[in-house]
């Protein structure tokens, strides 16, 4: 099989290892052969980084544009093989594969145009005769580490705004998921951005991403993943005066009320805790139901599991792909025995399933008489595995809502809209949403969280400028 090789300066280069990308849905299939990086290697990336700033911070926005645009137009172009292959790697359905290749063109397009909008400020100045430009201006090399659920997505949300506002980035995708980020890799390498703007390291957390955090020519890093990694990543650059930002977990609620449309509640609850095999920050994993609901919900959610179609994330009509490999299999079994042990009932799934091949087939899991204070209501499951837990009023609803240390995304199914404005309002999460899935955003709009979920400023939209750019404020006296 060819070897795909990271890109460094321009060319495309052999790291000191490889590993193969198996696919998740059929262990017998390869999807490709990746080199891995290690600590000189990626010195030299951000090297090469370095050397690009020197002239890419004072690049037009036309050539910006231009590339990121090109960037967009292609992904999106070939939106069926990049979905396939993301299907591949990663178990998502083909069809949610090929929604996030689309999303992940039409973030690149976004950020076409916002290289066009790129605003500061001309205001006077308290002493006569001077004004003050307030203008917004790159950081430097920017080092993006990226989880392995959103292999095309999220890669997209961090690059596309870095390149965008005159940024050079060094990107480390995630070990499990290399063939998205190659392929992106491979388009931005022909958009006519000059050599070194953009360099992809393949390669461990442990030896690219540890170099990444400690080398100092790296001056700002985003990353997504877990806690863990987040709090390691935040000490790093903190030590080291960096800026980053960070998204991370979630334990995302979903209040469902007395008078909520009943089939648009299960709908949310299905969507939103299990599709992407319930591998989503945003995943619905707290459904909070109120009494007069809570038994006909219940029952709903599980005749619609049930006839779920869990199997291979490339074969047609299938729901649920698989989970993405047996350590996160392995996460959310030890959880689903968690359950059972706190006294939690398992109404449907959390079962290994075969299939024509084998792969990491697990079934929805739904586990109702859970309490706020159970460990599968409280920690990250990252599976196909949901708790309902059942509340008197919409009062006890909201409490157990934001009772986490998580704030991410949270959900409301109600028709009345004094609910719906109260929720919105006092939700301790960075995102709301009323009678939607928690899971599932807009790619121009702010994406991020509250708490334990997130640190920094936002992601996504025109508020990503904040974290790759610094503002300068100029003074000038015309004499
Ligand atoms: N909120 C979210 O969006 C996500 C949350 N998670 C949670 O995290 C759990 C584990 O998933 P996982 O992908 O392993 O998450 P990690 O946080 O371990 O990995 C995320 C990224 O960080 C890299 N990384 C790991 N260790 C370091 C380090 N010391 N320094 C710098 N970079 C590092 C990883 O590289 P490498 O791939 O080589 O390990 C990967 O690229 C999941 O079960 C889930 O609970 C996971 C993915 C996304
Ligand atoms: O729900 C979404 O659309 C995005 C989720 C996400 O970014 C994540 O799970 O990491």
């Amino acid at each position: 099989m060819t070897l795909h090789r990271n890109l460094i300066a321009g060319a495309w280069t052999e790291g000191a290892d490889e590993t193969q990308n198996i696919n998740p849905s059929n262990l017998s299939d390869t999807v490709g052969v990746y080199t891995r990086a290690d600590e000189a290697q990626t010195e030299q990336a951000i090297q090469a980084a370095q050397e690009a700033f020197k002239t890419w911070q004072f690049s037009t926005i036309q050539q910006r544009h231009d590339a990121l645009d090109f960037i967009g137009n292609e992904i999106i172009a070939r939106k069926e093989e990049l979905g396939k292959l993301l299907s591949r790697e990663e178990g998502k359905t083909l069809p949610e594969g090929m929604g996030e290749a689309v999303r992940a063109g039409q973030i690149f397009k976004f950020f076409a145009g916002e290289c066009l909008r790129i605003e500061g400020e001309k205001l006077d100045s308290v002493r006569p005769g001077v004004g003050v430009e307030i203008t917004r201006e790159p950081v430097g090399v920017v080092g993006i580490i990226t989880p392995w659920n959103f292999p095309i997505a999220i890669p997209a949300w961090k690059i596309a705004p870095a390149l965008a506002y005159g940024n050079c980035v060094v990107m480390k995708p995630a070990d499990l998921v290399p063939g998205c980020a190659w392929a992106l890799a491979e388009i931005i390498s022909r958009s006519g951005i000059p050599d070194g703007v953009f360099n992809l390291v393949m390669g461990r957390g442990s030896k690219v991403g540890q170099t990444i955090l400690s080398n100092r020519g790296v001056v700002a890093v985003s990353f997504t993943g877990s806690v863990q990694t987040g709090a390691t990543v935040a000490q790093a650059c903190a030590a080291r005066g960096a800026k980053f930002q960070l998204e991370m977990g979630g334990k995302n609620p979903m209040i469902v009320l007395d008078d909520a449309n009943l089939d648009n509640a299960v709908d949310c609850a299905v969507q939103g805790a299990f599709f992407s095999t319930g591998q989503r920050c945003t995943a619905s994993s707290r459904l909070i139901v109120t009494e007069g609901i809570h038994d006909k919900f219940v029952a709903a959610v599980q005749a619609r599991l049930e006839k779920t179609v869990t199997d291979d994330a490339l074969k047609e009509g299938v729901q649920i792909g698989p989970v993405v490999d047996k350590s996160q299999l392995d996460q959310d079994l030890s959880y689903i025995e968690i359950g059972k042990k706190e006294g939690a009932n398992l109404v449907t799934g959390g079962e290994l399933l075969n299939r024509d091949t084998e792969g990491f087939y697990l079934s929805p899991a739904l586990f109702t008489e859970v309490t706020s204070q159970m460990r599968i209501a409280r920690e990250e499951i990252f599976g196909p595995v949901a708790s309902v837990i059942k509340v008197e009023d919409y009062d006890e609803a909201l409490a157990v809502a934001n009772d986490t240390e998580f704030g991410l995304s949270a959900g409301i199914c109600t028709t009345s809209l004094k609910y719906a404005s109260d929720f919105k309002r006092k939700s301790e999460a960075g995102m709301v949403m009323v009678n939607l899935p928690t899971a599932g955003v807009d790619y121009h709009v702010p994406f991020g969280g509250r708490k334990g979920s997130s640190f920094g400023s936002r992601e996504q939209g025109r508020y990503a400028d904040e974290f790759y750019t610094t503002v300068k404020t100029a003074y000038t006296l015309p004499l």
